[in-house]
């Protein structure tokens, strides 16, 4: 995606207050950006982009903001207090955007009239004045990083901290393997995998060629592995927690009769768009998975179950500060629900497909694990788990973990 250019300072006040307001709603309420980003006053496209640029590189690098600001302050500022998140949004600006000083200044100043606009004044001044960090080191909230020290060692952390501040290249999924060829030949794109594509330029996607026809939706290579378990002879197949699709598509262009169930009717409606986009069939479910009896069993069933999303974490950082010990174990406690009421489904001999976009083992192998405890009757295929420098080189995957569980014939 292009990188919104900062304009005149002027022009610029609307979008650092936007913003503020992002980042204010997703430290202090634990939303999401995208949740956080509606509702909000609305302003020009260019300066809509601005705010969703500032607060997401604010998001990616709050560690290192914060250690420069309590660097510069003689008291801690309390983690929400406004003078914080008005000068992490001003330090993001110039570190990863390179904004010049002073158009900094005359964005940051109007956000806290009438409040510590000496504060934010001296302390921006004072950090402007010395040497900010030139190369951009990544860093990760101290719990995380303890978190996945513990379950992957220190390479996968280093990986991490370098992955988050680095934008993640465009990965497309084709109908298609030759239509995928085609395209990358075309657009100077690398295919990693059957029916891959990965850009690492800067275009709009609405710009690419084939995006009005639906040759291509954009999924992140972690999430096709998923779906590329699923047994090339399964006839049946029933996509589980399926909106807003992308799993649903790929099942759907391998040729199997598919059928797409989730709760959320909000969602399944951008399902039902992304069906009518790419041409491609699938049968909708609006039923809840704890609720669910179909009529007859699926010779594969794909979970694709609700996680703490950890492993997005280059694209959405704010999961990081959201995913608390807490929400992982709520997390799990449902995973292990959901994953037995899906085994119910499957035919004698079938698949059954379990994933999370998450990269804490709790929602993964240990998950897995349990259910092969409670469950004889099924045993483990095939595991994969994806961490942060896999791939690093041709920019790299988001965190992942799927398996595929056989039931006994
Ligand atoms: C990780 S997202 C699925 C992403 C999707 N598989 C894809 O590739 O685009 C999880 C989905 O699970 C759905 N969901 C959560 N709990 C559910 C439940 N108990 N029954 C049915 N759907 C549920 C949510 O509405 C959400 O759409």
């Amino acid at each position: 995606m292009r990188q919104p250019q900062p304009r005149g300072p002027e022009a610029g006040v609307g979008a650092r207050r936007s913003a503020l307001r992002i980042l204010d709603r997703v430290v202090r309420s634990g939303q999401t950006m995208d949740s956080a980003a509606q509702g909000l006053q609305k302003l020009e496209p260019a300066d809509q982009a601005l705010a969703l640029a500032i607060a997401g590189e604010t998001l990616r690098r709050l560690p290192l903001l914060d250690r420069l600001i309590d660097g510069a302050t003689r008291q801690i500022l309390p983690d929400d207090a406004k003078a914080r998140m008005v000068l992490r949004l001003a330090l993001a600006q110039r570190i990863a955007l390179k904004v010049p000083d002073h158009a900094l200044v005359a964005t940051a100043l109007p956000l806290v009239e009438g409040g510590p606009r000496r504060l934010v004044h001296g302390v921006l001044g004072t950090l402007l004045r010395g040497a900010l960090p030139e190369a951009d080191e990544g860093a990760l909230p101290q719990a995380v990083e303890n978190r996945w020290t513990a379950a992957w060692g220190q390479q996968a952390v280093d990986a991490a901290r370098r992955a988050i501040v680095r934008r993640p290249p465009l990965d497309l999924s084709f109908r298609s393997h030759d239509e995928a060829l085609s395209f990358a030949g075309a657009e100077g794109g690398i295919s990693l995998a059957e029916r891959h594509v990965r850009l690492s330029d800067t275009r709009p996607v609405t710009g690419l060629p084939g995006f009005a026809e639906g040759r291509w939706w954009i999924q992140d290579l972690s999430s096709t592995l998923p779906a590329r378990m699923i047994p090339a002879d399964a006839f049946r197949v029933l996509d589980a927690c399926a909106a807003p699709g992308g799993k649903t598509l790929q099942i759907a262009a391998a040729g199997h009769r598919t059928f797409a169930l989730d709760r959320s009717e909000s969602r399944l409606a951008r399902l039902r768009a992304n069906l009518a986009r790419t041409g491609l069939q699938a049968q909708i479910v609006t039923e809840d998975v704890l609720g669910y009896n179909p009529d007859e069993p699926f010779d594969a069933v794909l979970l694709d179950a609700p996680c703490s999303a950890t492993g997005t974490f280059r694209r959405h950082p704010e999961v990081l500060l959201r995913a608390s010990d807490r929400i992982i174990a709520e997390s799990a406690e449902l995973q292990g629900r959901l994953l037995t009421a899906a085994a119910a489904w499957v035919r004698p001999g079938g698949s059954l497909v379990y994933a999370v976009c998450s990269l804490e083992p709790q929602e993964g192998e240990e998950i897995i694990a349990e259910f092969l405890r409670a469950s004889p009757d099924y045993s483990l295929a095939e595991q994969r788990r994806v961490l942060p420098g896999e791939v690093e080189e041709e920019g790299g995957m988001d965190g992942f973990f799927a398996a595929r569980l056989v039931r006994a014939g």
